[in-house]
């Protein structure tokens, strides 16, 4: 069984890889519900009154969605619960959390966490970290179109955006949950790009092999299925 999680900053790519790679391996894609939440237009618009709300939402979401990817064989989530604390942290650091908003947060991801420890399998198989610079990132978001998201809503937004990124290193520096690996998502257009699509699906079947989650002789003409 096969659990293939995906991180990266805001716009990197990772909704659109998780489209490609569990189409290229066969198996069952994740999502992040962005679109339907209700609580994320509300935070843009008061951040400092919706951060612990939406935060929970996501926590919520992202504990469902990484049990069910745990005990489902073979797919590929679009972000995860690992990433969670990330954003809240970054934001309770700008003042948009109460002390015991905090505390109450990371209570509640103890205790999910503790959870995850008890399921048959306690962790995923890979992490695809896509890299981006702040350049490219405002380039995507602009190119997705979610208004709330554009500078133009929210001169503030480049801070945030930036900050963002900063944060991100460390965090994926720290990250111990499974094996990891990082795709420069500045470099490779995975999206129009044909070339890059292969090469970047390539780097992740390498590194599959390597970590022994398929097989040295697999690729696609084979169509093996993952190990159940
Ligand atoms: N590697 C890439 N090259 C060019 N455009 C990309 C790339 N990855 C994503 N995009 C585009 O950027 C926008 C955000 O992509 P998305 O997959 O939603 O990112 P995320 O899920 O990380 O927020 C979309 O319009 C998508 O088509
Ligand atoms: N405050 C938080 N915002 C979050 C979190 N996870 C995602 N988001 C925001 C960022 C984007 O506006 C949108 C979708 O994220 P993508 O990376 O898929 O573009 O949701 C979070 O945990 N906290």
């Amino acid at each position: 069984m096969t659990v293939i999680v995906l991180s990266g900053p805001i716009g990197a790519g990772k909704s659109s890889l998780t489209s490609i790679l569990s189409d290229y391996l066969g198996t069952k894609p994740f999502y992040e519900s962005v679109d339907d939440n209700p609580v994320l237009p509300l935070f843009y618009a008061d951040p400092k009154k919706y951060a612990f709300l939406l935060q929970v939402y996501f926590l919520n979401t992202r504990f469902h969605s990484i049990k069910a990817a745990l005990t489902q064989n073979n797919n590929v989530l679009d972000r995860s619960i690992y990433e969670d604390a990330l954003f809240f942290q970054m934001n309770a650091d700008i003042g948009r959390a109460t002390p015991e908003e905090v505390d109450t947060y990371y209570e509640l991801l103890h205790n999910m966490m503790d959870e995850l420890e008890r399921m048959p399998k306690k962790e995923p198989d890979l992490l695809v970290h896509i890299n981006v610079y702040y350049e490219t990132m405002i380039k995507r978001i602009q190119k997705r179109g979610r208004p709330y998201e554009q500078l133009s809503y929210d001169a503030t937004l480049e801070d945030y955006y930036k900050r963002l990124l900063e944060y991100y290193k460390p965090w994926y520096e720290k990250y111990d949950y499974s094996p990891k690996m990082e795709i420069d998502g500045d470099k490779y257009d995975f999206i129009a790009s044909e070339k890059d699509r292969k090469i970047v699906l390539d780097q992740i079947v390498a590194k599959l092999k390597e970590v022994g989650k398929l097989p040295a002789d697999w690729d696609k003409s084979t169509a093996i299925k993952l190990d159940a």
